[in-house]
Formats: structure tokens, sequence, C-alpha cells
């Protein structure tokens, strides 16, 4: 079998990883990419790692140069997908990087993203309970935010399992590549390089109605989340340091034993051994997420800690991922769990 694909925004961060996966995608050719601004440009100019479509030209983006492939992939800032899914038709597989499809709750949308609901399209994470099922066969795919990724993956099992109270905490740093490529004075290297910092901090970030989303549809109840995004001096990476109050009974062993049932068949999702702490840096490049899970009995809490690449889990192997399962190939195909070390 082979399939098509165009990617729209090829010149941006998420749609050049999209196409370095799809490289390496054994049953997919490359077709139309396109951009905005740098629209007439030779994609290897803007993306000097993806050698072998060097010399491809950006087209403009327009339904007419995405028509006729079995997939789109959408790579455009937030509110630019709609306009371009209609124009397609019901039998493109269409998957959106963005977040426009990404919230059931229209209010939810409306209070973080300003502009009116575009709709709710399957959600591309496939490790969340029914989460493969609702992706095979789809012909639209919202692919998770990054942080939604690392936080689902780290808190689910926990949830899953009626571990823990429906509060929980998250802290999270994350690299600069999140921002998207387009010029941004907080994000100049003399502001990053050396400094952490955070922002979004009291509930702003639109990325928490996302997690409040998947965890409340896992625990059959509303979970609030108290979500601290952090900005990190590196280019890729999350990390997740997630938390919530356990529900009486639980120990250690209760808290080790779901995550191991939770994340024993998943190909991408690794428990790592007891004494072992997720890193960014072992998941770079990788479609991988980490995670170690801990009891503090003192706090009565549960730790979970993921690590995730946030261009590679976090959104383009994500999408490439959900491809997959939504068109019956191999869930792993051109995927990797092998990271870039050191
Ligand atoms: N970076 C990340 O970690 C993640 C990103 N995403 C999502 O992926 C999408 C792209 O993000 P990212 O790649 O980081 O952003 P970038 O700013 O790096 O890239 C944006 C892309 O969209 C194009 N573009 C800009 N404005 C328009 C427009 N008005 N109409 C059509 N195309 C336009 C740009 O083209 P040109 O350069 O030619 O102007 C470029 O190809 C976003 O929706 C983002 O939310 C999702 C998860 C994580
Ligand atoms: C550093 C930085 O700014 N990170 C981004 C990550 C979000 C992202 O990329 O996800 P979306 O697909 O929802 O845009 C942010 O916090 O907004």
């Amino acid at each position: 079998m082979t399939v098509r694909a165009a990617v729209a925004g090829a010149s941006g961060y998420a749609g050049g990883e999209v196409l370095r996966l799809l490289l390496g995608h054994p049953e997919v050719e490359i077709g139309a990419l396109t951009g905005h601004s740098n629209a007439g440009q030779r994609l290897g100019a803007l993306q000097p790692h993806l050698v072998p479509l060097a010399d491809r030209e950006l087209a403009p983006t327009s339904a007419e140069v995405l028509a006729g492939h079995d997939v789109v992939f959408l790579a455009l800032p937030h509110g630019q997908s709609a306009a371009v899914a209609e124009q397609l038709g019901p039998d493109v597989l269409i998957v959106d990087c963005g977040a426009d499809f990404r919230l059931k709750d229209a209010a939810d949308w409306a209070a973080f993203y300003g502009s009116a609901h575009a709709g709710t399209w399957p959600y591309g994470l496939p490790e969340l309970p029914g989460g493969r099922a609702a992706l095979q066969g789809s012909k639209r795919i919202a692919v998770p935010g990054c942080y939604p990724t690392a936080v689902s993956l780290a808190l689910f099992p926990a949830y899953a399992a009626a571990l823990a109270e429906p509060e929980a905490v998250v802290v999270a740093a994350t690299g600069t590549s999140g921002a998207g490529k387009a010029l941004k004075p907080h994000l100049l290297g003399s502001e990053v390089m050396g400094s952490m910092s955070p922002y979004g901090v009291g509930g702003g970030h639109r990325h928490t109605p996302e997690m409040i989303q998947n965890l409340s549809a896992v625990a059959g109840e509303r979970v609030t989340v108290s979500f601290t995004p952090t900005l990190a001096p590196m280019a890729r990476g999350i990390l997740a340091t997630c938390s919530a109050k356990a529900v009486p009974g639980v120990d250690a062993g209760t808290v080790r034993a779901a995550y191991e049932k939770a994340l024993a068949d998943e190909p991408f999702v690794r428990l790592l051994p007891e004494g072992q702490w997720p890193a960014t840096a072992s998941v770079y490049g990788s479609n991988a997420a980490q995670i170690q899970v801990a009891y503090d009995p003192a706090a009565g809490r549960i730790i979970a800690i993921s690590a995730i690449d946030n261009l590679t889990k976090g959104t383009a192997g994500g999408a490439v991922q959900s491809m997959n399962i939504a068109l019956g190939l191999d869930e792993t195909a051109g995927l990797s769990t092998i990271g870039v070390a050191p």
C-alpha cells in the first residue's frame, strides 16, 4: 500500500518534523508541500536537515494544492485548519496538528482561544482508554497538544485504576520549539539561555482544558488540573511532573501495579524500572514517552513524571502513529523509540 501525503505548514517546526518522520515511513510517498509567507521558497532553505526534499518548492496553502492526496497533514497556526479542511472533502484523511478540533466543549474553546469553535474530531492519543478504537477508520484526527500528551500519559493510569483524587497538580518544563518558528521577544537566545521561567501561571494556559478533558474522561468525573508551564533552555523536550492525592488504602505497590498494567503493551510508552527517572535527553527525536511513578507516603500523593519530545510524540510522531491506526497500517510504521545521545 502506498499512501500519498501532503503537508501544509511544511516550513514550520511541526510540519518539518512530520516530514522528517514521513521520509522514513515505508508506506508513504510525499506529495504537496505548502507554506504561507515562504511559498515559492525551496524547502532546503528553510528545513536544511530534510536533505532528500531540499529541492522541493513550497506551494501556497490552498485546497487545490492539497487535493488528490490520501492524507493531508495540517501544521498551521490555530484557527487556520477548518477553512482548509472543509474544502478537502470527506474521503481524504486529515490530520490536524493544531488545536482547532481537540476540545469537545465550545465554551472551553471560546474561553481559551477566543474565537468560534470549529468542532471536535477523534483525538490522536491512542494510549488513552478507547483511544485506538476512536481512530480506526477515521477520516479526521485532532493531534493533541504537546503538554496534554505528556500529562495525560503520566496520569491516566492512576485515574483509570481509581487511585487518585480528582485534583491534579502539574509543573512541566518545555523547550523553545513548542512556541513555533515565529520571532517572539521572550524567546530570544539571550532571554532563554541559562534561565528557566514560568508562564501561563494560574490556570491561563490553553492546554489546561485539554488535560481536564482527557483525565475527566478516564476518571468518569471532573478532574481539575492546576498547570504551571515553564520554559527551559533547550530546543526540544517536555518533562512533566504531575501529582495527585491518593485515595485511602493506596500504597507504593498498588500504584506500581496499576502503572505496569496500564502501560504493559504500549509500543511507545515505557514505564521505567524503579529508581530510574525520565529525562528529555533520552527521548530526543524519538516517539517514546518515558514514565516513572512514585508514592510519597508522608504527603499521601502519587507523583508521576513523563518525558517526551514535544515535536515527536508531542506532535508529529503522535500524528503519524494516529494516521497509521486510522489507515489500518502497523501502528509503529515510520516511528522509532530510539533517541539521540549524548
Ligand atoms: N511546536 C510544537 O511543539 C507543537 C506545535 N503544534 C501545532 O502545530 C501547528 C504549527 O506549529 P509550529 O510548526 O510550531 O509553528 P511554526 O510557526 O513553526 O509554523 C507555522 C506554519 O504555518 C504557516 N502559516 C503561518 N501563517 C499561516 C496562515 N495564515 N495560513 C496558512 N499557513 C500559515 C507557516 O508558513 P510560513 O513559514 O511559510 O509563513 C508555517 O509553515 C500549530 O497549530 C501548533 O499549535 C502542536 C503541538 C506541538
Ligand atoms: C514554549 C511554548 O510557548 N510552548 C507552547 C507549547 C504549545 C504547543 O505548541 O501546542 P499547541 O499545538 O497547542 O500550539 C506553549 O506553551 O504555548
